[in-house]
């Protein structure tokens, strides 16, 4: 094998995801992207879609054709709608691929929650079982191992980091926990949605999906293991008018009123001791969505109201670097043996 760079594939390149992944790929020094495929993008070249990468990327979105794919791939990442990957991916894993998959469908254990939620019937429970959640500040030695990673959704994936070291250590009433969640438009992927319009979301800020969001089971299931409890716990998002970023604010009942800032500052410190993307904030200095514009960190900032006996715990992402491409590049280089936070931005465009 020697030097020789690991072949990467992209289903789905011409999305969101696909082109935050293809940004960071083109920097990432173990690889090399040998085939980019789309659906009614495929025959343009990548470039007629994004110009700026005219003098980057050569390649010509193909179809998506699974068995060339795995002949020309060492390793996969599939940026598609909910409902496609888990057809696929079984494909890719017989001939030996690696899988990343950043939809829904490899992120629950039980398969009947998939079902309820997402309205897809599904058999596969035997390929199901070899997935690994893509949360590698909880999951870091299961990747490791993994051949197919189920990548969080971005709002999970704030709201867990949030939310892990209260829930693991026993420090807050578990069903006590509110999450409050702000994400940008690029959250809703690039296909055109009238209410992602520039006339309707601008200068306007409203809450969907309340009391029925599709991450409320996900956030539940990895809530609950951390628990060691079957926990519910209550999530409403809110669409903001900005491109990129999620700030979620979780509240949660302490379960010792004697605790204080920085006592959990201590806390959350050590918990993130060892992942290298999650910045714990001082005291008194709470996340900007911007400091985290085009990186793969999670910047927490932590309070408690000594009247009301709550902790407030703020979490700022990138939807689409920690929330989603970021993060399963970080899982790739697990998988891979490579440094974690290998290829991966740590500085925003900021200010
Ligand atoms: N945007 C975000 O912040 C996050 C998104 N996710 C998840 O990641 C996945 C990708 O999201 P995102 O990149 O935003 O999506 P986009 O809508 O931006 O891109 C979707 C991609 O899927 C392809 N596609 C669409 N329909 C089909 C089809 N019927 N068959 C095959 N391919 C199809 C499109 O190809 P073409 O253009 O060629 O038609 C395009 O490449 C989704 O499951 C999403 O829920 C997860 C975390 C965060
Ligand atoms: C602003 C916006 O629309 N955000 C998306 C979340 C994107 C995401 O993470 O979706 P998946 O779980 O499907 O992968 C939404 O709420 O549907």
């Amino acid at each position: 094998m020697g030097n020789e760079k690991t072949r990467v594939g992209i289903i789905g390149a011409s999305g969101y995801g696909g082109i935050q992944l293809v940004r960071l790929l083109l920097e990432h020094p173990q690889v090399e992207l040998t085939y980019l495929a789309g659906h009614s993008s495929a025959g343009k070249p990548y470039s007629d879609l994004y110009p700026h990468l005219t003098h980057r990327v050569n390649l010509t979105i193909e179809p998506i054709d699974l068995e060339a794919i795995a002949d020309r791939c060492d390793a996969v990442f599939l940026g598609l709608p909910n409902g496609l990957a888990c057809d696929m991916a079984p494909v890719l894993l017989a001939k030996g691929c690696k899988v990343l998959d950043l939809s829904a469908d490899y992120r629950f254990r039980n398969l009947n929650t998939y079902t309820e939620w997402y309205k897809k019937d599904r058999q596969d429970q035997a390929t199901n079982n070899q997935a690994v959640y893509g949360l590698p500040e909880l999951y870091r030695d299961a990747i490791k191992d993994a051949q197919l990673i189920g990548c969080p959704g971005c709002y999970p994936t704030a709201s867990l980091l949030a939310l892990s070291p209260l829930l693991k250590q026993g420090f807050i009433v578990p069903e006590t926990a509110i999450i409050d969640a702000k994400s940008g438009t690029s959250g809703g992927g690039r296909e055109a949605k009238v209410n992602m319009l520039l006339a309707e979301a601008e200068g306007s800020l409203g809450a969907y999906g309340v009391a029925k969001h599709r991450h409320t089971p996900e956030i539940e299931q990895i809530a609950s293991d951390l628990a060691g409890t079957e926990l519910q716990v209550q999530f409403t998002p809110h669409l903001i008018p900005m491109v990129r970023g999620i700030l979620a604010t979780v509240y949660a009942t302490l379960r010792d009123p004697g605790l204080v800032r920085d006592d959990l500052i201590t806390i959350y410190s050590a918990f993130y001791r060892a992942s290298p993307f999650v910045k714990i904030l001082p005291h008194g200095v709470y996340p900007q969505t911007k400091w985290a514009w085009g990186t793969n960190l999670c910047y927490i900032g932590i309070e408690v109201d000594p009247r009301t006996g709550r902790v407030i715990v703020l979490s700022a992402i990138d939807n689409l670097v920690k929330g989603q491409a970021g993060q399963a590049v970080q899982c790739l280089n697990l998988m891979m043996g490579w440094e974690e936070s290998l290829g991966l931005p740590q500085l925003a465009f900021y200010p």
